[in-house]
Formats: structure tokens, C-alpha cells, sequence
């Protein structure tokens, strides 16, 4: 596993992302409660869970983004929000957050740049990123004359950049093809099996809960339940991950019901 701590010394045991207790007050509502889950090194977890449920803004408090954070988020080991973690994240907005006038490869060296890396590095750790998201051929192609999922692809080329230990995607395959889909689940397990790399990646999607190790599934600003998609579904005795998640919903407002 990658690890850049500088001790030499992979982090044995310790999750990716631990929250305990964890409150977000959003436009003075609070829009987390009470959040207590665990992301472990080296899985592609899977944050899932209806629109407005509060995935982005938790994405948001992990990368250190958001406001109102109250409660544990640790992050690689440190506080949410640490200056040094930095460096360790990749995080993709929903939204492609890329320079439409620069061409692809002008964007990922800028980004690379801001990032500090070493200028002899950088080209090559730019193709690297380009091969990985399939986009070498559209290198210098203006980034406006790309289709939606492939900006999309190219804002998530620039999270590869400098190989971050934990990368956090927000809703990455909304509007992509089945193949293009495919493809970017594939790169995704790439990373966690060969680089060691943790994701954290939402959807409202439930049928692409399958394609990940371990979910935290949400509603309503609170974690429902979190393990893999076989024991999710096991435990609520059900076929897909879909009907675990609404088995949940039932006992948790039964269990809200009987209480006085
Ligand atoms: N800037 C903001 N100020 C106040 N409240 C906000 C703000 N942005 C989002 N919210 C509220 O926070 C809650 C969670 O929103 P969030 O965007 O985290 O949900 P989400 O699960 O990511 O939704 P989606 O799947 O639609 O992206 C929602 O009730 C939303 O209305």
C-alpha cells in the first residue's frame, strides 16, 4: 500500500475515514445526525442513498470542505480538514471542475502544478492519468469540445494526480454510458487492489451498490446501516441491495414509531 506519511510504514488497521458522532448544521438545519461509520483502508466503499439524503455534504466534510462540522471525522488518521492531508486526497465535485478554454493536458498540468509536483514529473505522471481514464486520444482536444462524461473524466484524471491514498468521488458514472460505466467500476477496483488506494464513491444509484466492497447506506442525514452488499442483503433475507435499503427504511421508522 502507498503510504505517505513518511514513517515507511503502511497504516495497519486504521480506516480510511472514521466518524463518530458526527453533526453537519448546513443553512442552520442539520442536515447530518449523529453519524457514526467506519471506511476501511484499501475498500471501494460506497456511499448510497436517496438525493438530499446528505452524501455530498458528508463527501464535503471529509475532504475538509464543509462548514458546521461538529463531532470524530477522522480522516488517514488525522482531523478532517488537516492542512497535510491535502496531498493524501483526490476529491471529485459532481460537477467537472475543469478550465473549458485549456485543452485536456493543459488542464492535468496546471492541476499538477497547483499540486507541487516537480516539474520533470509531471508529464509523465499526466499520461499516466490520461491512460487511466482512456482519454490519451482526446490529450489536445480543447476540454470544451469534450462530451459531458468526458469532462467528467477528465476532472477525475486530475484527482489521480500525485496517486492519492483516499480518493472521494461524488456520483462519478451519473450520465455515462453502460460501457463507459463499466470501465471507470473497473479502474476503481484497479486502484484499491493494486495501488492500495481507499474510495469513497456515491450514487443514488442502487444498482451499482454491487460493484462495491463494503456501503453506507443513508436517509434523511443518518447512516442506516453499513456493511458489505452480501450482508446487507442477507441479513434483511432479500435479492438485491435495493430491497435491503427499503427493509431498513421500514425497521427504522418502526423502530422511531415505538419509541416515546
Ligand atoms: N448550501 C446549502 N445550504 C443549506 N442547506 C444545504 C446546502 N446544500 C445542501 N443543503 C441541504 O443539505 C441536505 C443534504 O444535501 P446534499 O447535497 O448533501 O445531499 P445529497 O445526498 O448529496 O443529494 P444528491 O444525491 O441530490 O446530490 C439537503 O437537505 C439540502 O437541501
Amino acid at each position: 500500500m502507498i503510504n505517505k506519511n513518511g514513517d515507511g510504514h503502511a497504516d495497519a488497521g486504521q480506516p480510511a475515514v472514521r466518524a463518530h458522532g458526527l453533526n453537519v448544521r448546513r443553512g442552520g438545519r442539520e442536515v447530518l445526525r449523529g453519524l457514526d461509520f467506519e471506511v476501511p483502508a484499501g475498500s471501494v466503499t460506497g456511499l448510497l442513498g436517496p438525493s438530499g439524503c446528505g452524501k455530498t455534504t458528508l463527501m464535503r466534510a471529509v475532504v475538509g470542505a464543509q462548514k458546521g462540522v461538529t463531532g470524530t471525522l477522522e480522516v488517514l488518521g488525522r482531523p478532517a480538514g488537516s492542512a497535510a492531508l491535502r496531498p493524501r486526497l483526490g476529491y471529485v465535485t459532481q460537477a467537472p471542475s475543469v478550465y473549458a478554454d485549456l485543452t485536456v493536458r493543459q488542464n492535468l498540468e496546471y492541476f499538477a502544478a497547483v499540486l507541487g509536483l516537480a516539474r520533470s514529473a509531471r508529464a509523465a505522471e499526466v499520461d499516466r492519468v490520461l491512460d487511466e481514464v482512456d482519454l490519451a486520444a482526446r490529450a489536445t482536444s480543447l476540454t470544451r469540445d469534450l462530451s459531458g462524461g468526458q469532462r467528467s473524466r477528465v476532472s477525475l484524471a486530475a484527482a489521480l494526480l500525485g496517486a492519492p491514498e483516499l480518493l472521494v468521488l461524488d456520483e462519478p458514472t451519473v450520465g455515462l454510458d453502460p460501457v463507459l460505466r463499466n470501465a471507470l467500476w473497473g479502474l476503481f477496483h484497479r486502484l484499491a487492489d493494486e495501488r492500495g488506494t481507499t474510495l469513497l464513491i456515491s450514487s443514488h444509484v442502487m444498482d451499482e451498490a454491487d460493484r462495491c466492497g463494503r456501503l453506507v447506506l443513508m436517509r434523511e442525514g443518518r447512516v442506516l446501516a453499513e456493511d458489505s452488499p452480501r450482508a446487507l442483503r442477507e441479513r434483511s433475507g432479500v435479492a438485491t441491495v435495493e430491497e435491503a435499503f427499503l427493509a431498513l427504511v421500514a425497521a427504522d421508522a418502526d423502530r422511531r414509531e415505538v419509541r416515546p
